[in-house]
C-alpha cells in the first residue's frame, strides 16, 4: 500500500515515521511537486491541486477536523478529486479535550467576572462586584457534533443551563436540543454565552451577524472556536459598542493571520488566541488514520467520512 503525505507546516519526518510504524508494510512518502507515482491513500492539509488531481485513490484524509479548505478548493477545481473517492476528516483525536479546556476556562472566566476585575485593576480600583447566578448564565452551543458535544459534556458538571443547536435533534444528558433553522431563534433567546462549533458550509457562513446577536440575552458573550467566516466582525464590534454584548473570545478570524489594522486587536472587551483552540495531535491522529485505513482495507465500517453534498 502506498500513502502520500502533504502538510505545509507539520513535521513531515515525524508523520512518515509514525505512519510507517502504525501501518507495517505500507510505503509512506512525502508528496512533492512532480510526484505522479501511484498512491492508495493521501493525507493532506491545504493540498496543491496537482497532488490529488487525476489520482485513483482509495481515500483522502484531511489532517484536521474541518474540511472547508479542501471542499472550497474542490469547488474551484471540480476535477481535483473524483466524487467516488471518499474524503475523511479527523474526529476528535484529542481536539475534544482541548476544546473542553478552552470553553470551560473561558465560561468560568466570564462567570466569575474576571474580565470586570481585570478592567478595574487597570484603574487601580478595589471594588467587589455582585456575583452572577448560574441560572442567568445559559450556555448555548452552535454545532453539536463531535466537538460541540464534548464541550457540552465538560460544562455539564458546572451547573450552567445548557443548550445546543444542530441540524438534527440530539439527546445529550442535561442539554436542551434545538434543531434546524426554525428553532434557531428559540435557541438564541435567553442564551447568555454563545459558543460556536459549526462547520464552515454555505449555510453557516456569516451566521453570527447582527440579527443573531440581537436575539441573545443582554450582556452576553460570544466565543468563536470554529471558523472566522461564521462571524461578521463588524457586527460583533457594533454589538459590543451598543452594550448588547459584554465580551468576546475569538480563536478564528475572517482573515488569518489577523491583519495588524484590525480593530479587534485593541478592543478592550475582545480576547484573542491565534487559531489554537484545538490543534491536531500527531500521535492520536496517526493512530486514528491507521485504524481507519486498516478497517477500510478489511472492508469494515468506519466513521469520519465527509458528506460532500452537506459540506461537513
Ligand atoms: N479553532 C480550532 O482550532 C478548530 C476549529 N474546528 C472547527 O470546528 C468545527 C466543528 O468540528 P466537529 O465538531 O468535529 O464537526 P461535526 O461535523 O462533528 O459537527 C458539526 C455540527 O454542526 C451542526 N451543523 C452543521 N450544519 C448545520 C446547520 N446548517 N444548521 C445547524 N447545525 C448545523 C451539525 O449538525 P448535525 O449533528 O445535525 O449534523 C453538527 O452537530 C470544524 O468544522 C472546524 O471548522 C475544529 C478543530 C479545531
Ligand atoms: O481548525 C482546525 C481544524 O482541525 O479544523
Amino acid at each position: 500500500m502506498d500513502i502520500i503525505f502533504y502538510h505545509p507546516t507539520f513535521d513531515t519526518h515525524y508523520w512518515l515515521k509514525a505512519l510507517s510504524a502504525a501501518l507495517p508494510g505500507a510505503r509512506v512518502r512525502e508528496w512533492k511537486r512532480g510526484d505522479n507515482q501511484p498512491a492508495d491513500y493521501a493525507l493532506v492539509w491545504h493540498p496543491p491541486v496537482e497532488m490529488l488531481q487525476g489520482r485513483e485513490l482509495k481515500a483522502v484524509f484531511a489532517l484536521g477536523a474541518g474540511v472547508d479548505s479542501i471542499l472550497n478548493k474542490l469547488k474551484a477545481h471540480p476535477d481535483m478529486l473524483a466524487d467516488s473517492i471518499p474524503l475523511f476528516r479527523l474526529e476528535d483525536t484529542g481536539m475534544g479535550e482541548q476544546m473542553q479546556e478552552y470553553a470551560v476556562s473561558q465560561v468560568l472566566h466570564w462567570f466569575r467576572r474576571f474580565d470586570d476585575y481585570q478592567a478595574l485593576k487597570q484603574q487601580a480600583r478595589w471594588e467587589p462586584l455582585a456575583d452572577y447566578q448560574r441560572e442567568d448564565f445559559t450556555v448555548g452551543i452552535l454545532g453539536a457534533g463531535v466537538l460541540g458535544s464534548k464541550v457540552a459534556e465538560a460544562l455539564a458538571p458546572w451547573g450552567f443551563p445548557l443548550r445546543c443547536w444542530s441540524r438534527t435533534r440530539k439527546a445529550y444528558p442535561g442539554v436542551e436540543s434545538f434543531a434546524g433553522t426554525d428553532e434557531l431563534s428559540s435557541f438564541l433567546q435567553g442564551t447568555r454565552v454563545l459558543i460556536n462549533l459549526l462547520p464552515n458550509t454555505g449555510e453557516t457562513v456569516g451566521i453570527i451577524n447582527s440579527t443573531l446577536l440581537n436575539q441573545l440575552a443582554d450582556n452576553s458573550y460570544v466565543m468563536n472556536l470554529a471558523r472566522g467566516v461564521h462571524l461578521v466582525e463588524a457586527d460583533l464590534l457594533k454589538a459590543l459598542e451598543s452594550g448588547k454584548l459584554k465580551g468576546a473570545m475569538l480563536d478564528v478570524y475572517s482573515k488569518e493571520p489577523l491583519p495588524a489594522e484590525s480593530p479587534l486587536w485593541a478592543h478592550p472587551r475582545v480576547a484573542m488566541t491565534p487559531h489554537v483552540a484545538a490543534v491536531t495531535r500527531p500521535a492520536e491522529a496517526v493512530s486514528y488514520i491507521a485504524h481507519t485505513i486498516t478497517q477500510l482495507e478489511k472492508g469494515e465500517p468506519v466513521t469520519g467520512r465527509v458528506d460532500r453534498q452537506r459540506g461537513y
